[in-house]
């Protein structure tokens, strides 16, 4: 049975929750922050435990860079006010062009020390730059190999740090610690119930980290682990514990870099939303596609436009299926993606539109290729850069009831396929059904 406390697995999708679950059920009321919070991204190490050349947080999911997505996570949160992610000084560079790469706004890259504690301390000092009404009152530090991390627990950990001076993130003991003899025999073993894995994030008043690490030694530089012990030993401040989801398990093990990309996947592969523009053909189709593609796990919500209530579908984190029928125009796609792109602030994760063009016989028979695959390529390439995947698939409607089944079938195959394994191979593509 899986345990939401195993470190070691992917969380089920179940327990990270849409966007629309955050905000009705785990965002505390009147979430606002009134003190400025700024956030620490130490990202300069190298990863050896992964056992890859690339640094794991450069590793890339779905064409974008693990990094990414944990910058995406604090930028989307409003109360954030700036984030300084540490990474190597080789780095520096690869970093500064994912940050354009990604449109990411509040981002300032810092190079880093030979162990996290020196390029956390980098970080810190950066935030303290320039005049002390700049400073932020609470600094939020968290590994950017953690990229799960939601704004209703950074909302509380801010608001124990400020209150408390520190605080942090807790999780279960998975296995119980034991103490071995220089021989390798068991010596002791500690009471797990007593004890907790200490996670990430963590949040500190400026001052307590500031101090904390002006005071500490060059052996709690080279060898700790633990900010929140520094926090205790050279300032005197007990750190409030609140205990985290699963989610924010940390990037270790080259496994885990499947985890991660398993997670991102399954989360947003459950659900889309088909628009039909209204058309009789455009409902049919997208009812028998509701059937078919229900039977594969996902499920469709079948809309007409998304005006009015319908909006609520862009802050979704869904799919969306453009369904045009006849004619070569896809400007009701370039309208969807323009929505889209303009809640992308939104967006942790990479969606897929799938533009569906029903083609009619006679259609084709006027004007023979309905589309040019040109047109929807720039498109893609255009979305791309706002991490929106669009997929092309044309669909011819037969007469014959046997023929228009399997072509249904064969298009809720495809489109639950584009959904779950998004290849970048395939943006853009006009696939036929
Ligand atoms: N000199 C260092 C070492 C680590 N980190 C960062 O600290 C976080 C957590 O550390 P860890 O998981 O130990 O990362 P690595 O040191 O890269 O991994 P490994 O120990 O396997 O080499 C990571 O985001 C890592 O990039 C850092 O900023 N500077
Ligand atoms: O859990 C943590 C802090 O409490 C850190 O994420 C942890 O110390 C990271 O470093 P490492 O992987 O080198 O142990």
């Amino acid at each position: 049975m899986q345990s939401d406390c195993d470190p070691d697995r992917p969380a089920h999708p179940g327990v990270f929750p849409t966007r629309e679950a955050r905000k009705s059920d785990h965002q505390p009321a009147g979430c606002s922050v009134n003190f400025p919070v700024s956030v620490v991204l130490p990202a300069g190490g190298t990863g050896e435990r992964t056992g890859l050349l690339t640094p794991k947080q450069f590793c890339s999911f779905l064409g974008r860079p693990l990094i990414s997505y944990t910058v995406q996570a604090f930028e989307r949160v409003p109360w954030i006010q700036r984030i300084v992610v540490v990474v190597a000084k080789e780095n520096v560079d690869l970093m500064t062009d994912i940050i354009q790469r990604f449109q990411h706004r509040k981002v300032r890259v810092v190079p880093g020390g030979s162990t996290r504690h020196r390029s956390i301390c980098n970080g810190v000092l950066a935030l303290g730059e320039g005049e002390e009404e700049e400073r932020p009152k609470v600094v939020i530090i968290h590994d950017a190999v953690r990229p799960f991390v939601e704004e209703d627990f950074l909302y509380k950990i801010a608001m124990a740090a400020k209150e408390q001076g520190a605080a942090g993130a807790i999780r279960p003991l998975v296995s119980t610690v034991i103490a071995t003899t220089q021989e390798g025999y068991l010596d002791h073993s500690l009471e797990r119930a007593k004890y907790r894995a200490s996670e990430m994030p963590q949040g500190f008043t400026y001052d307590v980290i500031y101090q904390a690490y002006q005071r500490c030694s060059e052996s709690d530089f080279e060898f700790g682990t633990e900010c929140l012990h520094l926090a205790l030993q050279y300032c005197g401040t007990n750190a409030k514990l609140l205990q985290g989801p699963p989610t924010l398990w940390k990037v270790t093990y080259k496994r885990d870099l499947a985890a991660a990309e398993s997670i991102i996947k399954e989360t947003l592969s459950g659900t889309a939303c088909v628009i039909t523009g209204g058309s009789a053909q455009a409902v049919t189709l997208a009812d028998a596609l509701q059937k078919a593609v229900g039977a594969l796990d996902t499920e469709l919500d079948v809309i007409p436009d998304l005006l009015g209530e319908n909006a609520r579908y862009l802050l979704k984190e869904s799919n969306f299926i453009q369904v045009s029928v006849n004619g070569s125009s896809l400007s009701e796609v370039e309208t969807l993606l323009r929505d889209l792109e303009a809640v992308n602030q939104a967006v942790l994760h990479p969606l897929v539109v799938i533009w569906m063009h029903l083609s009619t016989s006679d259609e084709l028979s006027v004007s023979g290729r309905a589309v040019e695959p040109a047109a929807i390529m720039d498109l893609a390439s255009a979305a791309k850069l706002q991490n929106i995947l669009l997929y092309g698939i044309q669909l011819h409607q037969s007469k014959d009831a046997e023929l228009w089944e399997r072509s249904v079938l064969k298009v809720a195959e495809i489109t639950s396929a584009l959904i779950r394994e998004r290849s970048p191979a395939l943006v853009g593509q006009l696939l036929q059904a």
